[in-house]
């Protein structure tokens, strides 16, 4: 008898060299290089490099790659016209989405050959950088801008959105754009995937992924986790809230569980890191303070069923401490998994080029006769 696999669970539509993910071990690697160690001693840049070619690139090829990203930080007039057209009220990723199908309605006939992907790839780094700096400057009810090229892709974002970055921060945004660059297949991924099996063009498909993103089983889970911080409001209120919400209640713990891990998102480590170090306000040591409790009950609670701390846990306490709001959070996700993505696109349609098409089992009415 035919079976079907719910949530396309334990189902395999693709080799990949890109990612390896241990779910019971909690081990999670790039290439074969570790997540952790790549997020303290790479770059963005270089890390998307190795994803996206097969091999760190050396310094000429960084700084081709560098100058190819920076010559398209530039936004197109009708993007940012679109962009001021945009009513306040609509979500930061909701924007991304929009510009990022705008960019598609000009990309008929895209052709996935080496060539075309090694320029298409930096265009695309480049145009999502200015796209997402100049959301939050809108938000934020700043003009928009071209970004100046600084130092690094992370330094450039920065300086984009606010002018000025210190190096705490410039390094938490680096690690965090490399722990969120990919995670093997995904939902957004593999909606980036079927999008890409036909042949559409990649803007097309960073937008189908995108729209994936936002679900809070998902991409949003970060601004979940955080706005539920929120909501407990103070460090001991955490375990009647949870025993309240959680225990007796109907909602999940938002940053926990997940449908590889049966132990640590590996890339907590990091973001719990940045959490320590960058939350330096009363405000920011508060939500800390909870977080950790709401750690504890929760791995006390779902430990033995092998739900642990997934990474958006701590993500947003990051993101806040960088110096962004909620609303953001999804937005910095998708920016950072912009690269992962398209190596996964340029992976596939260079090793399989199959159109993704699953059945469905048909358990509806037999033969009826249209009513007269
Ligand atoms: C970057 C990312 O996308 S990481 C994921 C971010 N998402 C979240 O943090 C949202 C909260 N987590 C969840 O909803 C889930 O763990 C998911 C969606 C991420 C993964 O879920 P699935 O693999 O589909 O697991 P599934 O839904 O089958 O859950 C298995 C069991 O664990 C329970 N469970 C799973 N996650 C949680 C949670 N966060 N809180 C409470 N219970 C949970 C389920 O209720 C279910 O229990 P049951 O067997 O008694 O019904
Ligand atoms: O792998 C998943 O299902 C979700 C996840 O952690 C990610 O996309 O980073």
């Amino acid at each position: 008898m035919e079976e079907i696999s719910p949530g396309l669970e334990n189902v395999y539509i693709k080799y990949t060299e890109l990612t390896f993910i241990d779910g019971q071990k909690g081990i999670m690697r790039y290439r074969g290089y570790d997540i952790n160690e790549l997020a303290e001693k790479s770059s963005f840049e270089k890390v998307s490099y190795l994803m996206l070619f097969g091999k760190f690139p050396d310094d000429s090829e960084l700084k081709n790659f560098q100058n190819k990203i920076n010559s398209h930080l530039a936004l197109d007039d009708y993007l940012k016209d679109i962009l001021r057209a945009m009513p306040e009220t609509s979500d930061s990723l909701g924007i991304l989405q929009t510009l990022l199908s705008a960019k598609a309605s000009k990309e008929s006939n895209y052709k996935y050959t080496k060539e075309n992907d090694g320029e298409k790839i930096p265009e695309i780094l480049g145009s999502v950088l200015s796209m997402v700096a100049n959301i939050y400057r809108l938000k934020s009810g700043n003009n928009i801008i071209d970004p100046e090229p600084g130092e690094s892709y992370a330094e450039t974002f920065l300086k984009a959105c606010s002018g000025s970055a210190d190096k705490n921060k410039i390094s938490a945004m680096d690690s965090a754009l490399i722990l969120y660059m990919d995670h093997e297949i995904p939902a957004s991924t593999t909606a980036a995937l079927v999008t890409a099996s036909t042949l559409s063009d990649m803007y097309s498909s960073l937008a189908s992924a995108i729209a994936a993103l936002r679900g809070p089983l998902h991409g949003g889970a970060a601004e979940g986790a955080y706005r539920q911080f929120l909501e407990i409001g103070e460090p001991e209120n955490v375990n009647a809230w949870f025993e309240n919400n959680i225990l007796n209640g109907k909602r999940r713990l938002v940053g926990f569980g997940h449908r590889v891990y049966r132990t640590y998102d590996p890339r907590l480590k990091t973001f719990k890191k940045y959490a320590d170090i960058l939350s330096t306000t009363e405000e920011q040591k508060k939500i800390l303070a909870i977080a950790k409790r709401l750690e504890e009950a929760g791995v006390k609670a779902f430990g033995s069923k092998g739900i642990y701390t997934n990474t958006d846990f701590y993500a947003g306490m990051v993101f806040n401490a960088i110096g962004f709001p909620v609303d953001m959070f999804t937005t910095l996700f998708g920016l950072s998994r912009i690269s992962g993505i398209l190596a996964h696109i340029t992976e596939y349609v260079e090793t399989q080029e199959r159109l993704i098409r699953p059945r469905a089992i048909y358990r509806g009415s037999g033969e009826r006769k249209y009513p007269e």
